[in-house]
């Protein structure tokens, strides 16, 4: 089999490029810093790509991988990757949330002292033999307010640290409940305006989106306390830079610490060089710990993705615990099959997909359960171009409308059925995972059945009247195909019966043909799942 080829075009750690290397199926390459046109000549022959908040994967980068199937960026922000462009080619693009986020928080704390206390300041000066520390005053923490824009994974921790400062801790997070505020001790701010009129130092730790851009500019900082400090560890441009630097010259902002500019890699922002700005390149995920969680996270994401199996930090899919994750893939398994078998038992186009989860099965993540069945359903017709990032979107583009419903309750039977509709032809089939994860197919066109999915199978309609198995067994036995199990199924009052059989290896169009003549069979499919 062919290796599947992976490129590390930012620098990961050294524990992170080994566990890539030690993958006996996978071909590595390890080339920082290559210019942008270079990338994109190479970039269609791999399967994978680790990058950093430098490389840009936009619709020129897509266009140029043709063969990509996984972005691996190793860290936390994703404004660097067009993820709709990816969700559309079905690629999935996965990060490491948490790895780099007790780094971050630390680096915002520096970023806030330094700025407090004239940091670098008072080295300059040092370094020109200058001991001059009446121009050089700070500001103590204590008891002061600390308004935090964006209570998430990182203004969470800042918060716990700051408040060991005596800090009063407020914070503006529209997007999260009341009781995460409660639970921290933090002052809820309805509006961002009233943390700004409230706080005697901000920082701002949202994602970079359309609403977060320039949050901070000339208007609300005229709204802020004279001589608040700022910090920004998160992303270049949350704060306006011409602003703050207006700001600062006007005494209206005190100081500012910085990891991140608008301009990055190559700086060009007006506040470099202003004394009340400490200023780092984007430092804050770059801690000998962070760095070895991120690169052997980030390796073993990608490795998982390359081996079909599914990831609890997919970014264009649901979000879920790993051990969320694990209850999950006999379901998937189960979806992907009853998915599968429409398209190759049927020819209609399908017009809508219901799937309902009794049991057990409705407490799961089901979007997820329904995404691999409408993976299974579009796999004979599409094949690779679907997976279970693009499974929705493939539905939505072809008005397939998919409707889930839950039926909740422990007495119930765990249960996933599919009823697949094409005008006002039905197709149903159903299933339930056994303890021990296995799926089982319980029915197929109202017929019922308890049969653990095989690669191969036969599905014949036959007239419900004896000699049909032995007539089956003796043809598939001249074609020299072995029957591994099987079950028949009947509706007693149509006279109609139905055979499934696994098969241990594929069976040729001519004995379908043959089997779907003999006297009494109606229909025979032959299905891969
Ligand atoms: N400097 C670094 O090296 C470094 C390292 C890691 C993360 N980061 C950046 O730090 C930021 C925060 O990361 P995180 O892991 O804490 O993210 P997170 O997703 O855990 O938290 C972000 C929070 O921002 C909130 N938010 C979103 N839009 C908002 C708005 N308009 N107003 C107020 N709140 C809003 C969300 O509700 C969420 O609670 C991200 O931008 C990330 O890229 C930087
Ligand atoms: O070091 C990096 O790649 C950026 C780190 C950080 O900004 C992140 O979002 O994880």
């Amino acid at each position: 089999m062919d290796k599947k080829k992976v490129i590390v075009v930012e620098r990961i750690s050294d524990k992170g490029v080994e566990m890539l290397k030690a993958q006996p199926d996978l071909e590595v390459t390890v080339k920082f810093d290559i210019p942008r046109e270079e990338l994109l000549k190479i970039v269609g022959d791999y399967d994978a790509i680790i990058v950093r908040s430098v490389t840009k994967v936009n619709e020129e980068f897509y266009q140029a991988a043709r063969n990509l199937k996984v972005v691996g960026r190793a860290g936390n922000g994703v404004d660097n990757i067009d993820i709709e462009g990816a969700t559309k080619r079905g690629i999935i693009v996965v990060n490491t949330p948490e790895a780099n986020v007790i780094s971050a928080a630390e680096h915002t704390i520096g970023l806030m002292l330094a700025s407090c206390r004239n940091t670098v300041k008072a080295q300059k000066m040092i370094e020109s033999r200058v001991w001059d520390r009446k121009n050089l005053k700070g500001v103590e923490l204590y008891h002061k307010t600390l308004g935090i824009i964006g209570l998430g994974r990182i203004g969470t921790l800042v918060t716990k640290r700051m408040q060991a400062f005596e800090m009063k801790v407020i914070a503006y997070d529209p997007y999260i409940p009341d009781s995460r505020f409660k639970r921290l001790g933090v002052e809820k701010c309805e509006t961002l305006d009233d943390l700004l009129a409230k706080a005697d130092v901000i920082t701002i730790h949202t994602p970079k989106t359309e609403e977060t851009i320039n949050m901070i500019g000339k208007e609300e900082l005229k709204k802020c306390k004279k001589g608040v400090r700022l910090v920004n560890c998160a992303r270049g441009g949350l704060y306006n830079e011409q602003a703050v630097a207006d700001a600062i010259k006007e005494g209206q902002v005190a100081s500012i610490g910085l990891d991140v500019l608008v301009d990055e890699p190559k700086p060009i922002s007006p506040l470099i060089g202003l004394e009340q700005c400490v200023l780092t390149p984007h430092l804050g995920a770059d801690t000998v710990e962070a760095q070895d969680k991120v690169g052997i996270s980030i390796a073993q994401e990608v490795v998982n993705v390359l081996n079909g199996q599914m990831v609890p930090n997919a970014v264009n899919l649901p979000a879920l615990h790993p051990q969320e994750l694990e209850g999950m893939m006999g379901y998937l398994q189960l979806g992907e099959c009853l998915g599968k078998l429409y398209y190759q038992m049927e020819k209609d186009p399908v017009d809508k997909v219901e799937v309902v989860y009794e049991g057990p099965a409705a407490n799961l993540e089901t979007t997820l359960i329904t995404r691999s069945i409408l993976k299974g359903l579009f796999d004979p017709i599409l094949k690779e171009r679907v997976n279970m990032v693009n499974a929705e979107l493939a539905a939505e583009t072809r008005g397939v409308a998919v409707v889930e419903g839950k039926m909740n309750g422990e007495e119930r039977m765990n249960r996933v059925s599919v009823k697949i509709s094409s005008g006002n032809k039905t197709f149903t089939a159903a299933g339930m995972v056994a303890p021990d994860e296995t799926p089982h197919i319980t029915e197929v066109q109202g017929y019922h059945y308890d049969l653990v999915p095989e690669h191969y199978m036969i599905l014949a309609k036959n007239d419900d009247k004896p000699g049909m198995i032995g007539q089956m067994g003796t043809l598939l036995g001249a074609a020299h195909v072995n029957i591994a199990n099987m079950q028949v199924a009947r509706k007693p009052k149509t006279g109609n019966a139905m055979m499934i059989m696994t098969v241990d290896s594929p069976v040729e169009k001519a004995t379908l043909q043959m089997i779907a003549g003999l006297d009494g069979i109606q229909s025979a499919d032959f299905v891969t799942l």
